[in-house]
């Protein structure tokens, strides 16, 4: 709702209440429509202020509300009559004006802001546009291409920037709806047509056409298929060229094909997952809210490799104290210059002083004695983590977290080598560990939840988009991972080439496709991984590598490339080839399309045609598929803490929600035919073969995927 008051004598306030960010739910729309009459009606009344309570004045549109029938007074005539009141009306703005809060502010006469807001327009970021007169009246504002950029990437600009853009008139250290009121009581009796966004025109941008072409090459080359970024184009070129009644008008027919799109319902399920996966369970009931962490003063790194140095830098610059421990003397300096120039450039980047002296840096173990949490990020190898652990456990204080960095090896075993096993969980980071958003945090059996709590804790703290799942091998992104790699190899074997699968892949929204992917990141990684496992052995007999492993088909393709020397963009060849090693830009590789010709040949394989539909359908259905397996398992708690694992780690495309959204899109028995359709000509491939968790939520009628918890609670009741 929206409370009146008057105050100051002369001075209707407005204050949006809705807890927590004041957003714009039907009540409040009823309630500023019903105050903004009274303030108009009411003679004593000669200007207005509004504001938000708490401390914020609003978060924009109630995002709730997208999902069902719209009641309520609508924003866009609601903003007008504020625009066109006779009496000044003033927005005193502090925490965050967004989205169709920010719309309300552009609707008022003037603005003043509190020095620690934050404004934007974010509609972009839930498949949406600033459609209640936003993308019209900023450019009018502030100009074309400071509009184009805010209003195509959603970004939030501080109080200081608005007002040099001239988002705002006024930028406050006080008490801002003090200000407002004594501000609004100045400007009494002032004319207001040239306050009146809506009847200005667009100040003259030169090259409008160019920047607007560039605009949109560029907004359609990052947004990899979103529409949202290209519909903003094309409402602010609205705003350019026509006059506001007219923009308005194409503002409402861009916003009604965004508003029904599987894009927008796919970000807004982001938005509401990536808040959810904050609420985490642990299988034995032990909850967020009910779990305390540990207070966590001083930090410590073991191992200085990639992994390691982008977890300090992270920790360093979130204000942690860290011991950065290297037992080589030359890897330790080579760390200490990398660290330093990781902080300097993020320091320049963001423009504050670089957090150098936060890090201490030596060779001894035992440096790391009054560590509060030790994150151990040494050569992924058991024999040695299992080493480090053991010697973590003799010196660390009593009551210190012990974590590792693994990507997949298990936890409980790596607990078992130490005193407090209920202290230890993982901190899996990804690659670079400085700028990834993604954190998994792994807990084992033994794991307790004060540990979980302060692993999560720590995460938020250092601005990590932290996930708390079980302990499995490869926890939940590799996991799933693996039989996404897996079904693009199968399909190299059936007659697909490198750049056909990536394509598809590509054009489906991932940055990069598999194979380009691996090229980047090293295919000797997976390879080392596999030989691990014993799965990339060479047949003594034949010196062939077999295509049956463990029992199931495996592909040795990847392998032999490996043994080739053909590392990826590193040494110059890999599935593509590169002009010089390291270079970035790959190009279709005939050795690879005769390489592959020739193996088939070898193990009497027939090419056929494979197209875009099976490459999804094979390589997305299986990983969905190991999702659902995921679920079955209690590995992580619900579909959205999987999708953020996906969104945030593995550059899923977002508008298209995570795997498990994607499935609940394209609908489950639909999944669930293909998926028994390609095991039928797979019989060899288990991960085809459906799980009983995707079975179970089709035979219960595909419920919607907010429901899904509760057949999975069904199916774990009955174990
Ligand atoms: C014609 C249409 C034109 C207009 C379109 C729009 O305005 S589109 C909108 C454009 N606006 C945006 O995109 C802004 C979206 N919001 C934000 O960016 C941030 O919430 C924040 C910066 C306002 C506060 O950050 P913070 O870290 O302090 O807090 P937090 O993020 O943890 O949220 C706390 C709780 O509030 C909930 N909630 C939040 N906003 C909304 C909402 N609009 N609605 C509903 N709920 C909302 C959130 O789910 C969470 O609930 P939970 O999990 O506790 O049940």
């Amino acid at each position: 709702m929206a409370a009146f008051a008057r105050v100051s004598g002369s001075v209707g306030l407005i204050t949006l209440q809705n807890p927590p960010v004041n957003a714009l739910s039907a009540a409040v729309r009823q309630g500023i429509v019903d105050s903004v009459q009274r303030a108009l009606r009411e003679p004593e009344v000669k200007c207005v202020v509004i504001c938000g309570q708490n401390g914020i004045f609003c978060g924009g549109a109630d995002i709730r509300e997208f999902s069902g029938p719209m009641s309520g007074p609508p924003l866009i005539p609601m903003i007008h009559s504020i625009e066109v009141a006779a009496k000044p009306v003033v927005a005193a703005i502090e925490g965050s004006a967004l989205g169709g809060g920010l719309e309300i502010a552009l609707g008022c006469h003037y603005r003043i802001a509190h020095s620690k807001t934050r404004l934007g327009l974010p509609e972009v970021t839930l498949g949406l546009l600033p459609a209640a007169g936003g993308s019209q009246r900023l450019p009018r504002l502030i100009g074309v291409p400071a509009a184009l950029d805010l209003i195509t990437t959603g970004r939030h600009v501080t109080a200081a920037e608005a007002l040099q853009l001239g988002m705002v008139d006024q930028v406050t250290d006080r008490n801002v709806t003090d200000v407002a009121v004594k501000f609004a009581l100045s400007v009494v009796g002032k004319p207001l047509d040239a306050r009146r966004i809506s009847m200005h025109s667009c100040p003259h941008s030169p090259d409008l056409d160019e920047l607007f072409e560039r605009t949109m090459q560029h907004v359609r080359q990052r947004a990899r298929g979103a529409i949202a970024p290209v519909a903003c184009v094309q409402a602010v070129r609205a705003a350019a060229t026509l006059p506001y009644a007219q923009g308005m008008e194409k503002e409402r027919e861009l916003m009604a094909t965004l508003f029904t799109s599987g894009q927008a319902r796919a970000l807004q399920y982001c938005f509401f997952a990536q808040r959810a996966i904050g609420r985490w369970s642990m299988p034995s009931g032990a909850r967020w809210d009910t779990s305390k962490p540990r207070p966590v003063h001083k930090t410590a790194v073991i191992g200085l490799g990639t992994m390691g140095r982008g977890i300090a830098v992270t920790l360093a610059q979130a204000g942690f104290p860290v011991i950065a421990v290297e037992n080589h003397e030359k890897q330790l300096m080579a760390a200490k210059q990398a660290i330093s120039g990781m902080l300097e450039r993020g320091a320049k980047r963001r423009g504050v002083t670089p957090v150098l002296n936060k890090i201490t840096y030596s060779r001894d173990i035992q440096s790391v004695a009054n560590a509060d949490l030790v994150i151990e990020a040494v050569f992924e190898d058991m024999a040695l983590k299992e080493k480090v652990f053991q010697q973590l456990s003799a010196i660390c204080k009593p009551g210190a977290l012990l974590c590792t960095n693994t990507s997949g090896l298990n936890i409980d075993h790596l607990a078992s080598q130490v005193r407090n096993p209920e202290l230890v969980v993982g901190m899996h980071f990804f690659a670079p560990a400085h700028v990834m958003k993604l954190l998994e945090v792994v807990y084992g059996p033994r794991s307790s939840s004060e540990a979980l709590a302060t692993a999560m804790a720590v995460g938020k703290k250092i601005g990590k988009v932290s996930v708390a799942v079980g302990n499995c091998q490869g926890f939940v992104g590799n996991r799933m991972l693996e039989h996404y790699v897996e079904q693009a190899l199968f399909l190299l074997e059936e007659g697909a080439t490198p750049e056909l699968v990536d394509q598809a892949l590509e054009e489906f929204g991932f940055a990069m496709g598999v194979f380009r992917m691996s090229d980047l990141s090293g295919l000797d990684i997976g390879w080392r991984v596999r030989k691990g496992k014993g799965l990339a052995v060479p047949d003594p007999t034949t010196g062939q590598t077999a295509r049956v492993q463990q029992g199931r088909r495996y592909s040795p393709v990847a392998d032999l490339i490996c043994e080739q020397g053909r590392f990826g963009q590193k040494t110059g060849q890999g599935w593509y080839q590169y002009n010089t090693p390291g270079s970035r830009v790959g190009k279709p590789d005939p050795w690879v399309h005769n390489f592959l010709k020739d193996y088939r040949a070898r193990h009497g394989l027939v090419a056929r045609r494979i197209d875009h539909q099976e490459v999804l359908e094979r390589c997305l259905y299986s990983m969905i598929n190991e999702g659902f397996r995921i679920l079955e398992d209690g590995i992580a708690a619900g579909p959205e803490d999987i999708d953020v694992i996906y969104v945030f780690g593995y550059s899923w495309p977002r508008h298209r929600g995570g795997p498990m959204f994607y499935a609940h899109m394209v609908g489950l028995p639909k999944v669930l035919e293909r998926l028994e359709h390609y095991h039928q000509a797979h019989p060899d491939v288990p991960s085809l073969q459906p799980c009983n968790l995707l079975r179970k939520l089709v035979a219960n009628g595909s419920p919607p995927i907010q429901k899904w918890k509760e057949v999975m609670k069904k199916i774990n009741s009955r174990l």
